[in-house]
């Protein structure tokens, strides 16, 4: 049985999934938590990935693997490739006055047609004008930039300060088109972009991943040429290598050991539930994503559509939300309910929780671009409010925000057939159930499993086999589409855009 690694190093966790080859089955997996926060040293990623990787029982088994992970976060490195200062998140909002400069210098539209997408907070390039702006000591020191997962393969390969290659930082086009310095039309980085963030006459020097096509791959630094600064050594029980790290973080890995490109975890989960033209996948997770496989990039000069690439030479136009999953978290503390009690809290209230409706902005927003808003329950009668309500209302106005979304792929073409919901949050039963209320089209929801990490693993039988495998998946549930219009009629009747 030949096996293969996928790894998902989200916002909130590590996974690691191991998979036969041929028929796709889980053979086991792995998990660990990642520290909370919109700032975080790279090393607790690096930290969870060892943990999640015993976890899943090692690597030494496996024939390749490689990672996907939580979009746009900023690891900047110096020339000895060391990380400058703590990683800003996806979900950071400091940038968004950045963001709003750099759309002054460059212009929406232009922005658009460069690189696919129009800045906000979220996005590597705000990162990294803020770098330049707030601390501009540490923006002169930037040698290299990597997202995060770009570092961890890195790291995986045994890069790192103690062996500094900064050439042999990978990545792929999907994640590299989160950067908003990237041309997932051309294939290829935007250095004036870059310069413009950095307030650099050039950035021509400065090193950026390379972008490897699905099919290709690298090898771990003890069997990449003139990288040998990590000392092999052999593990007797499978004859393969280490990867040897003076810190005394090495994960032992068989000989050969292939690692493929990786993905931007949204990428990663298309890539991982087969999706198709037609499909629209909503993902709610920390953040909420909406988006769908295409033959032609998008280019929203308004900003709401990302006009992202996939991980199999497509694109993937996508929304997101700042406000998901840990809205339904909040809530559920509010009200002293585990997940399943507030699920079945919201499934007793009405559709339209007798008019309570929740705007979920307790982060800022990211779509509608509010970074500074907060939440607001309106609708608050002496009827409304009680706790099967509020559950509910968390439910409906969180799957409102992605309902807007729906609507803005639409507005770019994108054809919704069907919509297959994932993430930590679609497995409570009133999520799926009160969807099939708010979206108009069938909703289908996979059974749980870690789907970034299974496209991740599908890249890693990529890079074995030479072509994309085609792994069966199970369906949990296929709710009937319906549709109640009261609960986007009253979300719509408080928005505040
Ligand atoms: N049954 C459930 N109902 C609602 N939320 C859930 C449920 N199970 C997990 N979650 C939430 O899902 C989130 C984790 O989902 P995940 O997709 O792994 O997030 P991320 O990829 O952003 O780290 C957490 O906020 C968790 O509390
Ligand atoms: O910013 C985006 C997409 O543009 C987020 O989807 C991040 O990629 C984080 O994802 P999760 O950790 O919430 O799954």
């Amino acid at each position: 049985m030949t096996l293969v690694a996928g790894i998902d190093s989200s916002t909130q966790s590590c996974k690691v999934v191991i998979r036969d080859l041929d028929s796709g089955a889980v053979v086991r997996s792995g998990r660990a938590s990642h520290p909370s926060g919109t700032e975080v040293d790279p090393e607790f990623w690096w930290e969870a990935l060892r943990t999640a990787i015993a976890d899943a029982g090692g690597l030494d088994d496996v024939a390749a693997v490689s990672v996907g992970g939580q979009q746009h976060g900023m690891v900047a490195l110096d020339a000895s490739g060391r990380v400058i200062r703590p990683a800003l998140l996806w979900n950071d909002t400091r940038s968004a006055q950045a963001a709003l400069d750099l759309i002054d210098e460059v212009g929406a539209a232009d922005f658009a047609e460069r690189t696919g997408t129009v800045p906000v907070a979220s996005f590597t390039i705000t990162k990294l004008r803020w770098l330049a702006d707030a601390e501009p000591d540490n923006a002169a020191r930037v040698a290299a930039v990597a997202l995060p997962h770009d570092w961890l393969t890195w790291r995986l390969r045994g890069f790192g300060p103690h062996n500094p290659v900064l050439a042999e930082l990978i990545t792929d086009r999907s994640d590299a088109s989160g950067t908003t310095y990237f041309d997932s039309s051309r294939n290829d980085y935007d250095r004036a972009l870059l310069a413009l963030a950095l307030r650099r006459p050039t950035a021509d020097d400065v090193v950026l991943p390379a972008v490897l096509q699905p099919d290709e791959f690298r090898l771990a630094a003890t069997e990449t040429p003139g990288n040998a600064a990590a000392t092999p050594t052999t593990t007797p029980a499978t004859g393969g290598s280490t990867v040897v790290d003076p810190a005394g973080t090495s994960i032992p890995l068989p000989a050969r050991i292939r690692f493929a490109p990786g993905a931007g975890d949204n990428a990663a989960a298309a890539l991982g539930l087969g999706a198709v033209p037609g499909d629209v996948v909503v993902s709610i997770g920390t953040s909420g994503t909406v988006f769908a496989v295409t033959e032609s990039p998008a280019r929203d000069a308004t900003g709401v559509v990302a006009g992202f690439a996939d991980a199999a030479g497509n694109y993937l136009p996508l929304v997101a939300t700042l406000n998901a999953a840990r809205i339904l978290d909040a809530i559920s503390t509010l009200l002293d309910a585990d997940h399943t009690e507030l699920g079945r809290l919201a499934l007793s209230a009405e559709p339209g929780s007798a008019g309570a409706v929740l705007q979920p902005y307790f982060e800022g927003e990211r779509t509608p671009n509010l970074p500074q808003a907060t939440g607001t329950l309106f609708g608050m009668t002496l009827a409304s409010t009680t706790r099967p309500n509020l559950a509910r209302a968390a439910i409906e106005g969180m799957l409102c925000g992605l309902a807007d979304g729906l609507d803005a792929l639409r507005s770019q073409g994108v054809v919704a057939s069907r919509l297959l919901l994932i993430g930590g949050a679609a497995q409570n039963p009133a999520v799926s159930t009160i969807a099939a209320q708010v979206f108009s089209v069938p909703v289908v929801v996979p059974e749980p499993g870690e789907y970034v990490a299974a496209g991740a693993a599908a890249q890693a039988a990529w890079v074995v086999t030479g072509s994309r495998p085609t792994w069966p998946i199970a369906l949990l549930a296929e709710p009937a589409v319906d549709f109640r219009p009261v609960i986007r009629d009253q979300y719509r009747a408080v928005a505040v855009v």
